[in-house]
């Protein structure tokens, strides 16, 4: 049983011993680093969120370089800006994939978070096109998230892209046996349902000492921390784009609740150019508008959401 896993770990919670009154507390959880566009990423999701109807305020971890009118913006969309220290990857690596590693490896602060009971966390490149909030009721003690695909150029440096396998079609190229076990089942560390909690937030900042530095970060980490014991979610909850293309098969488009515009800078939706591989596809040129449609839609601007909430308050209480 790998050392994480939380159902039998000293960490796990107490069932039951819920001090008296006190509500379980739930939220949505984002990062936000630097002083670039992906505070825009933010803003259309706490707007999505508010477009589907969510019980859950949007809490946003920010890193000391966001500029305060950034952290304004935030806070006027409705958002609880906590602010969190750095994380800084172990000292002696230097294969840096990109100079965002620390933004990465700084979403580990948000297992810190123990003033909520559990949080789903989502990338700012993600959007929420349908209500999410059932997966809060998913059986606490567990760490859900979506797999990731290998079928990217990213993945160029690993084993599983040289043979061309991926887990999201295991028997289109079969895991040659002569390289040993095939590849533990991975996650994508865009999206994920988590329980903060201090005792294994310790154990992700010592066991980050001593783990060598991966091509993707945190997420690498993560998947090394959660191994084997990790929960699956249908790709509906994590949309990552690589899959229209990959893996259309594996995809009920209808039925897609959450995308995530991951990978390069024209991947996003706010610095969208459509000249990327793959990029001036008409599903993703729809994805992308859909995006920028709820980004500009001023009714779901938090002040004017709290001014419509009061006006059907009110309706309500003359309908008494
Ligand atoms: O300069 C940056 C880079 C990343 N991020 C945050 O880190 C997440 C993951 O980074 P990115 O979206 O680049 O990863 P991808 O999923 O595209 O690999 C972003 O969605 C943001 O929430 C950020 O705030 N500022
Ligand atoms: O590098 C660290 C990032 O790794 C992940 O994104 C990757 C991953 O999905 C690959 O499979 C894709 O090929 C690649 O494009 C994409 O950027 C997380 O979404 C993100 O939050 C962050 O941890």
């Amino acid at each position: 049983m790998a050392s994480h896993d939380i159902t039998n770990a000293a960490d796990a919670k107490p069932t039951g011993l819920v001090k008296a009154g006190s509500m379980p507390s739930r939220a949505y959880v984002t990062l936000l680093g630097g002083n670039g566009d992906y505070v825009k990423g933010v803003v259309g999701l706490a707007k999505g969120l508010r477009k589907v109807k969510s019980k859950y305020p949007l809490v946003v971890a920010i890193l000391p370089d966001v500029p305060g009118e950034h952290r304004e913006i935030l806070v006027s969309q409705g958002c609880i800006v906590k602010e969190i220290e750095p994380l800084y990857p172990p000292e002696n690596q230097t294969q840096f994939a990109s100079a965002n590693f620390v933004t990465l490896y700084s979403k580990l602060r948000i297992w810190e978070f123990v003033e909520y009971s559990k949080m789903i966390f989502l990338d700012g490149d993600i959007q929420v096109f349908e209500n999410i909030d059932h997966l809060f009721d998913l059986p606490d003690n567990y760490f859900y998230a979506v797999l990731d695909c290998f079928c990217e150029k990213t993945w160029s440096h690993s084993p599983q892209y040289r043979v061309g396998y991926c887990q999201q079609c295991p028997d289109r190229v079969k895991w040659p046996a002569e390289l040993g076990p095939k590849p533990a089942l991975y996650f994508n560390s865009g999206m994920f349902v988590y329980e903060p909690n201090l005792s294994t937030y310790h154990d992700l900042l010592k066991t980050l000492k001593t783990t060598p530095t991966g091509t993707f970060a945190e997420q690498d980490f993560l998947n090394m921390f959660y191994r084997d014991v990790f929960k699956l979610i249908p790709p509906a909850y994590n949309l990552i784009l690589p899959m229209l293309w990959s893996h259309p098969e594996n995809i009920q488009f209808d039925k897609v609740k959450v995308v995530h515009y991951c990978g390069p800078h024209g991947s996003k939706p706010w610095s969208y150019t459509g000249e990327e591989q793959n990029m001036e596809r008409e599903d993703i040129k729809m994805l992308v508008k859909k995006w920028w449609d709820i980004y500009n839609d001023e009714s779901l601007d938090y002040m004017n959401s709290v001014a419509s909430r009061e006006v059907e308050a009110g309706a309500e209480q003359k309908n008494l």
